[in-house]
């Protein structure tokens, strides 16, 4: 500090000292070092042991509006002074004649700064860490409102994205050496396909990259303040990505996808996880780099660059312009459609459908075609049909890891077509129908050209107890005349309905019931906690009004509908259970990133003691439950449906119960935010609560465990004997 008050000095009686600035420092000071860097030069100052940082204006003819080391000062006082992580700025100095320009001191701030975007020597998972961290601060950089920071008037305010592009137009045309039509394609380009919303306003960094971030054990510190200003905040959401599209292959372990940056970064904002105009952002990118690399070039020419292989710069200018352009067409067309195709199918792509779905599109009732091209992917790459073991030659434990990882994404089973209730109705019709019934409605349902649905239970009775069915099936010649109503009748009912109604001396039959035959009335769409669900077809009520069907469209036979059933539940509950283990996945995945980021009294939420033991409890919860459903999946590959009964109704009582916890956890950490439609969480609950209904109510089951459990104690007591 003695050190920064006789700077200080310095500066106030305004020494006339003409000297170089190496020659001051050296003079003055026991140690500087000069850091490499293209813009303002950086220097290490050591005082008695005590670490500062100078930054100054480059000497010679420079550019009219850069190097404005002022601005740096000012917007890193503001941040500093409401607790952004910045180096503490100390002095501002803007009398050029103390050290030939102006300059401003910080205190040196400690940690690690990784000069190459592959980090190179850290693990797969810390290298996830340090980027998410850069997403995370980012974020939090955006958050900050402008009037808290006082600087309101920093920048120029709306029109950030426009005035970009003005601006770096200027700058690269005021240093061009050479005509490089790529620039002058690129700078058209983006003025034409400005962003439609160019209002939204924060303080921006300007030249966020991970080599300008010190990532210090406690926090992570944001340097080189240059460029800062206010504008579009999501303009710098392509950085944390890192635009060089090698990275990845190069550095193969841990580095985070796009759309898991953006993921982080929109979750830390609150804001939905969709970035529209993410390629423009990106064209944009390229476009200042090369024009940030013209004016290197240029300075070199002039022999004012700070770093030694400025003149190397030239080089770069047209390469980069011309990846800004490849960019810029590829996104002329690109939607919201478009860019999904680009994900795959993951927890932050299914919020990503989410908002395009539920808030945006006006037919939700209809699939998307962004489903339907996933579909034919999905297809083409052999992922099809996979539940079904004698299609896709998998076991029930195989499928049960599969059936894992599309529970954390609403839209996956769809895409692979082994959504509920289709495959149940799949393999009754493999299992049980005749070949005509298989010609007919299994081979397009295998194919995914038609949908179905599977009605058995009835408003007007309690449908957990089968008998009380009252549905009628006569038989009327070479006919059946069905009658009756159900509800709860899942999925798209386009072209094929089960109805399993009573026949004769309480026998149940199934048959199979087109929807468009006479007498099919969709009575009206139910709402599971308010939501329609439409995107999977729904929950509808249907009257049957003495709907004749052909006699030949009954399954194995009158009167077998209780053996169809027992065939059909079994592998269907399983999938259930372990999606809806992979939904808990994704619901203790959000509580963990939620807990670590908020803080309350005084330490983040994880911290809290009922919070660290929610999440422990969540993780046995899980972990018990699916290994109790892969013992159930290798009991019925082993041991076939009868022997495996006990533990798949142990399975769906458990899985439920879990699903409902793990999500309802998440929810109480999310606050507010948990129940809102930002966050998955509303709709998971909904799902994860009708699995404790859907297919027979726990108690039912319970029921049926505890008759089977008293039965083998019998038979153990027998063989004791
Ligand atoms: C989202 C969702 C999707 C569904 N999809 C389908 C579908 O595609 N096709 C279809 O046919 N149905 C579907 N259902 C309906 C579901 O299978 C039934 O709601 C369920 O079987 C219970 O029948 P119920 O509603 O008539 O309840 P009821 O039979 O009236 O039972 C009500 C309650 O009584 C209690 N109870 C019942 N029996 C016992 C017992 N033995 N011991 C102790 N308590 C008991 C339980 O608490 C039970 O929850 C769906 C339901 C939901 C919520």
């Amino acid at each position: 500090m003695e050190f920064i008050s006789s700077m200080f000095k310095m500066c106030n009686n305004k020494k006339k000292l003409l000297l170089t600035v190496c020659g001051i420092l050296a003079f003055t000071i026991p140690h500087f070092t000069l850091y490499s860097g293209q813009s303002n030069p950086t220097f290490l100052l050591q005082s008695d042991g005590h670490s500062y940082v100078l930054r100054k204006k480059p000497p010679g003819r420079l550019l009219p509006g850069a190097h404005k080391v002022d601005r740096e000062y000012t917007v890193q006082k503001a941040l500093f002074s409401a607790g952004f992580p910045v180096p503490q700025p100390l002095l501002y100095c803007s009398d050029a004649e103390i050290i030939g320009t102006e300059f401003y001191v910080m205190e040196h701030a400690e940690g690690r700064i990784f000069r190459d975007m592959r980090l190179p020597g850290v693990s797969a998972a810390e290298r996830t860490a340090l980027y998410v961290c850069a997403a995370e601060t980012l974020a939090k950089l955006h958050s900050i409102d402008l009037a808290t920071l006082g600087l309101v008037g920093y920048g120029k305010g709306a029109g950030y994205c426009k005035r970009q592009v003005l601006t770096w137009t200027k700058q690269y045309k005021a240093s061009a050496h050479k005509e490089i039509p790529a620039m002058d394609q690129l700078s058209d380009w983006l003025m034409k396909n400005l962003p439609l919303n160019d209002s939204d306003i924060s303080l921006v960094h300007g030249d966020f990259r991970i080599d300008n971030l010190i990532f210090h054990p406690t926090e992570v510190i944001l340097l080189d303040w240059e460029l800062s200003t206010t504008g579009h905040p999501l303009s710098e959401c392509d950085s944390v990505h890192l635009v060089d599209p090698n990275l990845r292959s190069c550095c193969n372990a841990g580095f985070p996808s796009v759309k898991d940056l953006i993921s982080v970064y929109c979750h830390c904002r609150g804001i939905p996880p969709s970035i529209p105009e993410l390629n423009f952002f990106v064209a944009l990118s390229f476009f200042k780099l090369a024009a940030i690399a013209q004016g290197v070039y240029a300075r070199s020419l002039l022999g004012n660059a700070s770093a030694p292989n400025a003149a190397e710069f030239g080089e770069s200018v047209e390469p980069l312009a011309k990846v800004g352009l490849d960019v810029a067409c590829r996104s002329v067309s690109l939607t919201h459609s478009q860019q999904l195709a680009s994900l795959q199918l993951s927890s932050s792509a299914e919020t990503f459908i989410y908002s395009i779905y539920h808030e945006h599109s006006p037919q939700r009732w209809v699939t998307p075609p962004i489903i339907e091209d996933l579909k034919v992917k999905a297809r083409a790459a052999g992922l099809w049909n996979l539940f079904l073991p004698a299609v896709s030659g998998l076991s029930q434990l195989d499928y049960a890891h599969i059936a894992e990882e599309t529970g954390c994404c609403v839209f996956a089973p769809d895409v692979f077509n082994c959504q509920a209730p289709d495959t149940g109705n799949m393999e009754v019709l493999h299992m049980f129908g005749s070949e005509e019934q298989k010609r007919v409605w299994l081979e397009p349902l295998l194919r995914g050209d038609i949908k179905s649905c599977f009605c058995m239970t009835e408003p007007d009775v309690a449908s957990s107890d089968a008998t009380n069915m009252e549905c009628s099936l006569e038989k009327d010649g070479d006919h059946y005349i069905i009658t009756g109503r159900k509800w709860w009748s899942s999925g798209k009912c386009v072209c094929v309905c089960m109805v399993f109604p009573c026949f004769r001396h309480g026998q149940h039959s199934m048959i199979l019931v087109p929807m468009d035959m006479p007498g099919v009335k969709r009575i009206r769409p139910l709402t599971v906690f308010g939501q329609d669900d439409a995107v999977h077809g729904g929950h509808l009520e249907i009257a049957f009004e003495n709907v004749r069907v052909p006699a030949s469209n009954i399954i194995l036979g009158e009167g077998r509908g209780f053996e169809i059933a027992q065939g059909r539940l079994g592998p269907g509950r399983l999938h259930h259970c372990m999606r809806a283990v992979g939904l808990a996945e994704t619901a203790l995945q959000l509580l963990c990133q939620r807990a670590a980021k908020r803080q309350a009294f005084g330490k983040k939420l994880y911290q809290h003691e009922v919070v660290a033991h929610w999440i422990a409890e969540c993780r046995i919860s899980i972990e018990q439950t699916r290994l109790l459903t892969l013992s159930a999946a290798h009991a019925l590959d082993t041991q076939g449906n009868k022997v495996a009964r006990k533990q798949i109704a142990m399975i769906k009582v458990a899985a439920g119960r879990m699903a409902c916890k793990v999500v309802d956890c998440s929810i109480q950490v999310h606050g507010g935010a948990g129940l809102s439609s930002d966050f998955p969480l509303a709709h998971m609950y909904s799902y994860a609560r009708s699995l404790r209904l859907a297919d027979g109510p726990d108690e039912v089951h319970l029921s049926s465990i505890a008759g089977m459990e008293l039965r083998d104690q019998l038979k153990r007591a027998r063989a004791r004997l």
